[in-house]
């Protein structure tokens, strides 16, 4: 080792120590920011020679930070072993995969994306209803498959005025999916925790209730213990065979083998799917029906998103370092 590598790693071995979990998807792109090695020691666990058990062994005292997306746990066990960390920021609007109990007991910041996903989760559930009502993907394989030629005129498609939308979950996201789909003469009313004051449509306390009064129902919300499953069989009655489901926030959120038995016996019209409850696991019965319309969890990422989350994510380190303001708290301990 020369001596300008022996000062370059004293240097790096002073800088706070960031551990991050797992490389895809926005991780590497994170990992590779020439700003944040510069400032931060990058624990890359995947790239390390030691199992991970060692390795946290090996740096309990110095890891101050996790980094992590939505596909990497970060539980009470984990923190557990990670006595000197004062920041969890994960690269996802999702935080479901982190034990924010243990992280409050353990007075520990957790940071998410914030809104830098607000604007491409919103583009992307209006493109699969759109999908769905317009059936844009299934006619394009028509063309595609020569079935014009041989078979003739496609079936028609839906109008979107003046349908009624129910957002399931008035976020950012789902504010936008409003904003967007009410500029197409939609009708929007929406189910939340509780009902938001700034929030100009209707309030039903009840998914069921809202889905009985729908035509459609996007799902925009976070998977929590209530949320699970809260697209039952019932919701699903309620929504009827003229409805359709739209979901971008988790699989979970919805009975996927319920919502399976809907499409496939007919008691549902559609569905836009860009979340499973086993990704990347789809259930192989959606192949084949052309009323459903499915994308691999993708609904958020986008350059753009990417590049602002970026910033979004060095701004949160650099704010816990400095004793700063975070930008993006879910808690600040
Ligand atoms: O699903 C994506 C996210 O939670 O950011």
């Amino acid at each position: 080792m020369d001596n300008q590598e022996q000062n370059r790693n004293c240097q790096s071995q002073d800088l706070p120590q960031v551990l991050l979990l797992k490389p895809p998807p926005v991780v590497t792109v994170l990992g590779e920011d020439q700003f944040l090695s510069n400032r931060y020691q990058l624990l890359k666990a995947w790239e390390s020679p030691l199992p991970l058990h060692q390795l946290l062994t090996k740096h309990a005292n110095s890891i101050q930070a996790i980094l992590c997306s939505g596909d990497s746990p970060v539980t009470d066990d984990l923190l557990q072993r990670l006595p000197s960390v004062r920041l969890v920021v994960t690269a996802s609007a999702g935080i479901n995969h982190i034990d924010l109990i243990a992280c409050r007991r353990r007075g520990i910041s957790v940071t998410n994306a914030g809104i830098v996903f607000s604007d491409g989760g919103a583009d992307a559930a209006v493109g699969l209803y759109f999908d769905v009502l317009r059936k844009i993907s299934a006619a394009d394989r028509y063309v595609r498959q020569g079935l014009w030629v041989k078979k003739g005129d496609y079936p028609l498609a839906s109008k979107i005025g003046g349908k009624r939308v129910g957002i399931v979950g008035l976020g950012s996201i789902g504010s936008e999916v409003a904003k967007r789909l009410e500029a197409f003469g939609c009708i929007i009313s929406y189910n939340s925790r509780k009902k938001k004051n700034f929030a100009p449509y209707p309030f039903y306390s009840s998914v069921c209730e809202l889905a009985a009064n729908s035509d459609a129902l996007i799902i925009c919300c976070a998977l929590t213990d209530q949320t699970q499953h809260m697209i039952n069989k019932e919701v699903l009655s309620a929504l009827g065979k003229e409805g359709v489901i739209v979901n971008i926030g988790r699989g979970a959120i919805v009975d996927e083998k319920e919502l399976v038995r809907f499409l496939m016996e007919g008691k549902i019209a559609g569905a836009g799917l860009d979340v499973f409850e086993n990704e990347p696991h789809v259930p192989k019965e959606l192949f084949g029906m052309d009323n459903v319309v499915l994308s691999p969890h993708i609904a958020v990422f986008t350059p753009e998103s990417f590049m602002a989350l970026c910033k979004l994510v060095v701004g949160n380190l650099e704010a816990v370092f400095s004793n700063g303001r975070l930008l993006s708290p879910v808690m600040d301990e």
